[in-house]
């Protein structure tokens, strides 16, 4: 079974990705989309990311075999909320939240009447808004869908078959497995990135500008990932606390190990953990999932994909 009818609610970079994506390569599809903010919307029907944007997420939704939830993590319970009644009894529910166990459950406390098979592609930019949506954001690119248990299989077939034809590979996991794979993969990366990026901010006091005026590659890497939306990522923290501060414990240790490292001068300490990361960075470019490359996986991206940073 094939959906002919995908409602998306939220029209950013992911709700407008998928808009976008169904209408190149799901043509016999017909895509609605509603989001809440009404400058959204109107940018929405400018760039035509679905065939009709509504000025209702009811109106939306009202013929739907798929309606997927588009909107940052802490707001998927009430954007579905309600639309208990909306949604066709029939219509499959998903989403793409980039943590799974508080969102599933949200999701289904919302639409007890429902099937709710959550999903996360794993495919992103620092960029957010309508403009910043474009086809090719999900091609090579891992979505990990994760069933509740028991889950209707024809359903969950249809969801996997919906993620392969944007060009997505489709991995099946646990919710609790995908929020600790991704807390570390992901989330931990963003902390990360947020926490140098405002240390060397609050640097310049003491070197007068220096630290942003010659912050060079390492540092540039960093204030892209640092760029990303700030509703989202609080949303994504708090929304998958425990993992995130698990896998937050271990990284702090393995800092202090090698703080300790350099303190006490053990150059092959040092020098072995270095080589070791370079080969895991060398095994990711093997396995074709390089995205430094420019143009990868965005061959017909249509220039807006670089929109401007929201938040
Ligand atoms: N940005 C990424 O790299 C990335 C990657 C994978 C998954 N995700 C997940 O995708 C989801 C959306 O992220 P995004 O990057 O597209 O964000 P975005 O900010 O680009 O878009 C979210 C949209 O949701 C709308 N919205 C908020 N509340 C709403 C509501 N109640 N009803 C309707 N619309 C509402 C906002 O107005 C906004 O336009 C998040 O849950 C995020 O965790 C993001
Ligand atoms: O490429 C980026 O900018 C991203 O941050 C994308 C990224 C990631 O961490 O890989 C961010 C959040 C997601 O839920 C999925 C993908």
């Amino acid at each position: 079974m094939s959906f002919t009818q995908v409602a998306i609610i939220g029209l950013g970079l992911q709700g407008g990705s998928i808009g976008l994506a169904i209408q190149q390569y799901l043509p016999e599809a017909r895509v609605t989309g509603y989001d809440l903010d009404p400058a959204t919307r109107a940018r929405a029907t400018e760039r035509g990311l679905c065939h009709t944007v509504s000025e209702s997420a009811e109106d939306a939704v009202a013929s739907a075999d798929l309606v997927i939830f588009c909107v940052p993590p802490g707001a998927m319970g009430a954007a579905a909320a309600p639309l208990r009644d909306a949604i066709p009894a029939h219509c499959l529910v998903s989403d793409v939240g980039s943590s799974k166990k508080a969102i599933s459950a949200a999701l289904a406390e919302a639409l007890p009447d429902h099937l709710v098979i959550p999903a996360h592609p794993v495919a992103g930019t620092e960029n957010s808004g309508p403009d910043a949506g474009f086809a090719s954001l999900f091609r090579n690119r891992w979505c990990i869908v994760t069933p509740p248990e028991p889950c209707d299989l024809l359903k969950l077939t249809s969801l996997v078959h919906f993620w392969e034809a944007l060009g997505a590979n489709v991995e099946i996991m646990s919710a609790e497995h995908h929020d600790l794979v991704l807390a570390v993969t992901s989330h931990l990366p963003h902390l990360i990135a947020y926490t140098i990026v405002g240390t060397a901010s609050d640097l310049e006091d003491v070197t007068q500008g220096e630290v942003i005026k010659y912050s060079a590659g390492g540092f540039r890497d960093f204030t892209r990932i640092a760029a990303s939306d700030p509703t989202m990522w609080r949303d994504v923290f708090l929304s998958n606390k425990d993992a995130v501060l698990t896998m937050l414990q271990r990284f702090t240790e393995d800092l202090t190990a090698l703080q300790r490292a350099i303190r006490v001068g053990d150059g092959e300490q040092l020098f072995d953990h270095f080589a070791r990361t370079r080969a895991i960075r060398r095994s990711i470019i093997e396995e074709g999932q390089d995205d430094s490359r420019p143009d990868f996986g965005r061959s017909d991206h249509d220039g807006a994909a670089r929109g401007k940073t929201k938040g």
